[in-house]
């Protein structure tokens, strides 16, 4: 084994025994470093593969101050620290570190966590460059293809999203042609749909004259320049044009890159995104080494050439089609069900869909109602095992006793009970996608079990020691924060980061409240259709209190509220909220004075409160099994049922 491993450690016995641990299994060690100044020195004599970094180090700079120089030259590197508090790891975690070891460690550990880290390493760097060659090919095709400007912006804009994400593109020839508005640009609207925005278009979205925007085009930018948190007012040199975007669309941030092919006519692409700090100079390197590639609209004629097949952008043309019943994620039919077109949920897609293809293992991060398990179809449907199982196990239902031979499968009399001999969820998985729901709820010692299924990619019935052989894709999912847990001692480190290979968050229905109508009339249709009741509509206070309600249970409970609003419908009316949205609006919107910290408290008992007793009442009373509350809350029902004491919700609710 050729791996070269720096170890940064100021401690002098733990350093030397890290060296004769990484020694003995077999890496070369290329120095020991006491501080972040010696880790420099070291750095530039000879370049490592992998870096062991303590946290704490000599003098004033930390190993992860030094971990961020690690991350941008691309070199892995594991954290051992003693101090594992909250928010020591969380710093550690922005990092985006390879592995994480807690001091003191055994040596197990510490060869687990740096084959790990070599691992994730290797596989992303390999994944990255599979891709990258894939855009390479995607991006030549579009340059030789006859149509004019707009056209190859979208096809470009398609293909380039995965990697340098955006919420509007835009392309301009540079020098322009006397001041003339030649820009274009395109605002994405669903997980592949795209609007046109041109002069045209821009003129009626923000009430301006042509000789106005023409005006705002003279100055601009002629290197690769990106702003993180807006842009800087006044800043001379800065297009103001873009300022007028920040505006339209709500973008935060911005990157530009010009790409001259030596013909003298250059062009610049720009990056907006509604997210802050998205823009990074790993993008910038990434489209430097794309730059033969992005040639396709560096040719002055092709802006010449009017479209006569642009559709004119009516006045609030954006905000109507936001706001459509049909407003679908996009036209990609794999994410059809997966409705609501917010840029937090479109790059959580963006990120499933990069993943897809490959046998990564990933970890989808998120409350409980998110999505989770939708989105971990959607990656098994887009995967080459689609035509195989997926098979879903939800780690929180299952009793403690059954978990093993639920998961690896039982020898005929294993135990009391296994009358037969059976198969686990792993083999009936075989060729297909294992997903684990609550990841989080596994006990310890099914933990090392899994791992060893991770690794070894083998399992062992109960009661036999032979071990069979599964291909299987793991995607798991939580609601909890593991890092927690795992600070908490009840979270595996080392099957923590070989999960979190590839995480994917997806965020709660609060902070994505423009797809609250979306999924309102989704719903009102499906229901609607489901029991055989024509649909009339929604009332306007109806919509009214659902966006102003803070949804903790998030799409699911949205989900129940139309299911129930529909069942109580008498068929010729709009449709309306027939159970108060826990009360929280009313009582936040004053009924409740919340002066101290036991009114913010009670309030969310009682959201707390009305939430279970709405889902018992789906599960009709039930607490345990299929479809009982505890599983549809995805907690365990002896969790469930304390809750129920503490809030004083008695069986006979119903
Ligand atoms: N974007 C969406 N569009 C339409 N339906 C959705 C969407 N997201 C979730 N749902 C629906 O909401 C319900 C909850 O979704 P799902 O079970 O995937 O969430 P989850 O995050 O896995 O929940 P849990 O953590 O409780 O297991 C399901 O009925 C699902 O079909």
């Amino acid at each position: 084994m050729d791996i070269n491993v720096l170890i940064v450690e100021d401690e002098f016995l733990v350093a030397n025994d890290l060296r004769v641990i990484v020694k003995q299994a077999g890496y070369k060690v290329t120095g020991i470093a006491a501080s972040v100044e010696e880790a420099n020195e070291n750095l530039q004599k000879q370049k490592p593969d992998l870096v062991l970094l303590d946290i704490r180090l000599k003098g004033i700079l930390s190993g992860i101050d030094f971990a961020r120089k690690l991350r941008a030259e691309n070199i892995a590197f594991v954290y051992i620290s003693a101090n594992s508090s909250q928010k020591v790891l969380e710093e550690a975690k922005s990092t985006d570190p390879y592995g994480f070891i807690v001091k003191p460690f055994r040596e197990k550990d510490l060869l687990v966590a740096l084959d790990i880290a070599w691992y994730r390493h290797q596989h992303s760097l390999e994944s990255k460059l599979r891709q990258e060659e894939l855009l390479q090919k995607q991006l030549t095709k579009i340059t030789t293809d006859p149509s004019g400007a707009e056209q190859k912006l979208l096809k470009i804009a398609r293909v380039i999203q995965p990697y340098i994400p955006f919420d509007f593109i835009a392309s301009k020839p540079w020098p322009d042609n006397a001041g003339q508005f030649k820009d274009i640009g395109y605002l994405r609207i669903g997980f592949d749909e795209y609007q046109f925005i041109g002069e045209k278009e821009l003129m009626t979205i923000t009430g301006f004259k042509k000789d106005v925007l023409s005006a705002l085009i003279k100055n601009s930018d002629t290197n690769a320049i990106l702003y993180s948190d807006g842009i800087p007012k006044q800043k001379p040199g800065i297009n103001s044009l873009q300022q007028l975007l920040f505006d339209s669309f709500k973008l935060e941030s911005y990157l530009v890159f010009p790409v001259d092919p030596g013909n003298g006519q250059m062009v610049h692409y720009a990056f907006y995104s509604r997210k802050q700090d998205v823009y990074t100079r790993d993008h910038i390197a990434l489209l430097n080494r794309l730059k033969p590639y992005l040639v396709a609209l560096a040719e002055k004629k092709i802006y010449d050439e009017t479209s006569s097949t642009l559709t004119l952008v009516q006045p609030d043309s954006v905000n109507k089609k936001n706001s459509e019943a049909a407003n679908y994620s996009g036209s990609h039919p794999t994410f059809k069900n997966i409705i609501g077109n917010h840029h937090l949920l479109l790059a959580s897609l963006d990120l499933a869909s990069q993943v897809a293809p490959y046998n990564t293992s990933v970890l989808i991060l998120g409350e409980s109602g998110t999505g989770k398990e939708k989105v971990a179809h959607s990656i098994h449907s887009l995967s080459p095992r689609a035509s195989g199982p997926f098979i879903k196990v939800n780690c929180a239902a299952i009793p403690p006793t059954l978990i093993e031979s639920e998961l690896f499968g039982h020898e005929k009399g294993a135990f009391t009970g296994a009358t037969e001999k059976r198969k686990g969820k792993f083999e009936q998985a075989d060729g297909g996608t294992i997903f684990l729901d609550e990841i989080g709820e596994l006990p310890l010692d099914m933990q090392v079990k899994l791992l060893r299924v991770l690794q070894e990619k083998e399992v062992e019935y109960v009661g036999s020691s032979a071990p069979r052989k599964v291909n299987v894709r793991i995607i798991a999912a939580t609601n909890r924060n593991l890092e927690k847990e795992v600070a908490n001692g009840t979270f595996r480190l080392d099957l923590y980061y070989r999960l979190n290979v590839f995480p994917i968050t997806l965020p709660p229905l609060r902070e994505r409240k423009s797809d609250i109508e979306a999924l309102t009339l989704y719903f009102a249709d499906k229901f609607c259709k489901e029991f055989h009741k024509p649909f009339m509509g929604i009332a306007a206070t109806m919509m009214d209190e659902m966006y102003a309600y803070n949804w903790p249970g998030n799409i699911r409970e949205l989900e129940n509220v139309l299911e129930q609003s529909v069942i109580l419908n008498d068929g010729r009316s709009n449709l309306e909220l027939k159970r108060s949205l826990t009360g929280t609006r009313n009582e936040l919107s004053g009924k409740v004075n919340i002066e101290t910290l036991e009114d913010v408290k009670h309030i969310q008992r009682e959201t707390e409160r009305d939430y279970i007793i709405s889902i018992l009442k789906k599960a009709k009373g039930r607490i345990r099994g299929v479809n009982g509350a505890a599983e549809l809350l995805n907690i365990k029902p002896t969790t469930l049922e304390s809750k129920m004491a503490k809030l004083g919700i008695k069986k006979d609710f119903l």
